[in-house]
């Protein structure tokens, strides 16, 4: 079954029983306490369990008048009924060895019972009950296409638990919640069908009774049944619970149930009268009153606790989901035919189409008439002139759903004109076949004599915003036609702002590159790797950059932009001169002291970080370095602090490739001369960092993918998803 079909059920599933799940999950976590609550009364004895049920019969008979009956709860708490020396009839809880009364059971407190009768029935008695049970059938549908989404996405079962895509909060932590309480939940559902069933009567009954043996009436009638050795064979831990006989009469005898079955005892031989095995029904029920209700196991209520917690977060993130999908997919009835640009989209969960969308509202406001559709829709177009299309890939490099029928559209659908066109695969890297649909439309697109490429293909990995922004300057420069597109704002956490002093500023390189060192004016945690957030005065934007730990202080490298704003104000900043700077933590993206080996790709400005890292690799691990520059003189800025590293054996390998040097060479050219240190560090758990410009990412990507492939047998997915693969690209 193909991903959507599994999408749309679970969806559908999810609405048609949200409500209820939701007074089933807020009832659920108040009830989690009660289990929790009495598990912390001090009614049950250590070591009880091992105790002959003789021993407490005999503590038993010596404390009080009469014992009507004895029952041992989930919580192995033991509670007795019995008649006192004083002739009171009383139900109390007991210690196992002396049978003395350590308190009495309470009524259930009523913020519980409330919720119990909301919980089982909704106040609606059987149509409640009913309503209940169904939700209970439902959310077991809804957790089982869960896990088949979360298969298909996380790719199989065996790569269930490797690193999810990153996307936005509330798909992110549905899937990653979604695993963790996946097994819980269809525990509760199964366990809630199972109970309702039960009380429907829909389950076979129980209909074997007890045939009693002819039971000896000539016995010893001074025998007391604690001495008896039935009773003492069986331990507590086995025992549900004990009537004892109405009277002394020998025709009177023993009801015992125990885990298994339940025996009727003679009172004076201790004969079997009777012993009935309970069937699978029986069991089951009991274990599905513990499993759904949590009684008896402290850590299996907070589990349900957060489970039903969980299933509230599945809900709100799932709504949240929804709209953004239906927001997303809205389409505007615009006329193909009077269009110049057309913008088709292949979108599965709608993010791509968020990308449209800002994409078309950009070429609007360049002043572009444009069509925006699925590429389902693929049609003729009077009067385009530019084709662009934007598509994500899905399921081992199938098409979405929308634009499934593209492949078969392109081929009927007869071009009428000449058409510029682009198109830009969103995908991931966790998955071997990384923008491969977008390949597909690619090369279909390619090979028709109608089209012509503007750039090529252009692959995002994880909706990530600064790689269509990088394409977008792209295609502006190809096209002439201002694309200024703005993603909404996101909320970003305040971070705390630090004081720094500027305390070095190397002078601008012929690359109009330079170093700038800076103290924090109070001591300050942060690692090579975490990002400097700079917001010049000019201007309210925040700018990241990736910093190197050099002592105490940060220090950035920095390309000076003839039109910039805040590499110019970075550039004009004299020695001692006082900033805000807030650090952003970056774990992903930390120095693996304990890996065996590293290697670390940068160009230009993107060596950064490294210059910090390499002098956290005091276990001296093997480290090399693979750098792009433009040319010789370009190494000036970084060449003590690499020497240094060497000398220090920090680095065990520094290998550069210069663009604009006689011998044009790219830090691609690199890795292909270095095949066998590339594999070598992937094939021992290595890792590999990347940092520097996009366009240089992209090229790394397909190189490490090749040398993955022919050296490895692997695709560089499965790298990536044992976070072997990290990034920071802009
Ligand atoms: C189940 C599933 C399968 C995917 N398969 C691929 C794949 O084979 N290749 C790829 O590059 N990306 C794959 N992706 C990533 C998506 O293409 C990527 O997240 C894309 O940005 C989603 O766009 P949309 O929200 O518009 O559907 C997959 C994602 C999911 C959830």
């Amino acid at each position: 079954m193909t991903v959507s079909i599994w999408r749309y059920s679970h969806l559908l599933l999810a609405l048609a029983s949200a409500l209820f799940l939701t007074i089933a999950s807020l009832t659920g976590i108040v009830l989690a306490f009660e289990p929790m609550q009495n598990a912390v009364q001090p009614y049950h004895i250590a070591g009880s369990e091992k105790l002959s049920l003789s021993e407490t019969m005999v503590a038993l008979n010596s404390s009080y008048d009469e014992v009507l009956s004895l029952e041992i709860d989930a919580n192995d708490f033991i509670s007795a009924s019995v008649i006192t020396k004083s002739g009171e009839s009383e139900t109390i809880y007991i210690h196992p060895k002396t049978a003395e009364k350590l308190g009495s059971p309470k009524a259930q407190a009523p913020i519980f019972q409330f919720a119990t009768n909301l919980h089982r029935s909704l106040f609606l008695k059987g149509l409640g009950r009913f309503f209940v049970g169904l939700v209970s059938f439902l959310l077991c549908l809804i957790a089982i296409t869960g896990l088949f989404l979360i298969l298909k996405r996380q790719g199989g079962l065996m790569k269930l638990f490797s690193k999810v895509q990153k996307e936005y909060f509330e798909l992110r932590y549905h899937v990653i919640f979604g695993r963790l309480f996946l097994l819980p939940i269809i525990i509760i559902a199964a366990t809630g069908v199972y109970l309702s069933a039960e009380k429907f009567s829909l389950l076979p009954e129980n209909t074997t009774i007890h045939e009693l043996k002819n039971a000896k009436t000539e016995v010893d009638l001074s025998i007391e049944a604690s001495e008896l050795p039935i009773f003492k064979t069986i331990v507590l831990k086995d025992v549900k619970s004990v009537n004892f006989p109405f009277s002394k009469a020998p025709e009177d005898y023993f009801e015992v149930s125990l885990s298994d079955r339940e025996i009727y005892v003679h009172q004076y031989t201790g004969e079997v009268l009777s012993e009935i095995q309970y069937p699978f029904t029986v069991l089951a029920s009991r274990w599905s009153t513990l499993l759904h209700t949590g009684q008896g196991s402290f850590l299996w209520s907070v589990i349900l606790l957060l489970a039903s917690v969980s299933i509230l977060f599945f809900i709100y993130t799932g709504i949240v989901m929804w709209r953004r999908r239906t927001k997303n997919t809205k389409i505007d009835r615009v006329d193909k035919d009077e269009c110049s640009h057309i913008i088709l989209v292949g979108s599965e969960t709608g993010s791509t189409f968020g990308f449209a969308k800002l994409l078309k509202q950009a070429l609007v406001k360049s002043g572009k008439s444009v069509f925006l559709g699925k590429l389902n829709s693929y049609s003729t177009y009077k009067k385009a002139q530019h084709l662009i299309v934007l598509t994500a890939t899905y399921g081992d490099g199938q098409p979405t759903t929308n634009a499934r029928k593209f492949e078969q559209l392109f081929k009927t659908v007869q071009a009428t004109k000449k058409v510029q066109y682009s198109v830009v695969g969103f995908g991931s890297l966790l998955y071997p076949r990384y923008c491969s649909f977008a390949v597909t439309v690619e090369n279909l697109l390619d090979a028709s004599p109608y089209f012509e490429q503007t750039i090529p293909l252009y692959k995002i990995n994880n909706q990530d915003e600064r790689s269509f922004l990088d394409w977008a300057k792209k295609w502006e420069e190809k096209t002439s036609v201002s694309l200024k597109i703005k993603f909404p704002e996101k909320k970003k956490k305040q971070l705390k702002k630090n004081s720094f002093r500027v305390v070095e500023k190397t002078d601008l390189n012929k690359d109009d590159t330079f170093l700038i060192r800076l103290r924090p004016e109070k001591n300050i945690q942060f690692q090579s790797g975490d990002l400097a957030a700079i917001t010049p005065k000019q201007d309210n934007f925040e700018r990241l950059y990736s910093i190197a730990k050099i002592g105490d202080d940060i220090l950035l490298s920095v390309k000076k932009h003839k039109f910039g704003i805040c590499s110019p104000f970075l550039s004009d900043l004299a020695i001692a001169t006082r900033m805000n700077i807030r650090i952003k933590k970056n774990p992903d993206f930390h120095f693996p002291r304990q890996a065996k080996s590293v290697v670390l790709i940068a160009n230009g400005t993107g060596i950064a970080p490294f210059l910090g890292m390499l002098f956290e690799n005091i276990g001296k691990i093997p480290v090399h370095l693979f750098l792009g520059l433009r040319t010789k003189k370009s190494l000036q800025l970084y060449s003590d602090m690499l020497s240094n590293a060497r000398a220090k054996e920090y680095v065990s390998t520094v290998n550069i490739a210069y663009s604009k040097e006689n011998q044009k060479k790219y830090v691609q050219d690199l890795l292909k001369d270095n095949i066998k240190i590339i594999s070598e560090t992937l094939s021992e758990g290595g890792a590999i960092f990347i940092c520097g410009s996009l366009a240089m990412q992209h090229g790394v990507l397909e190189v490490l993918d090749d040398i993955t492939y022919t050296e490895l047998k692997k695709p560089l997915s499965d790298f990536e998803q044992q976070q072997q693969l990290k990034m920071d690209c802009y």
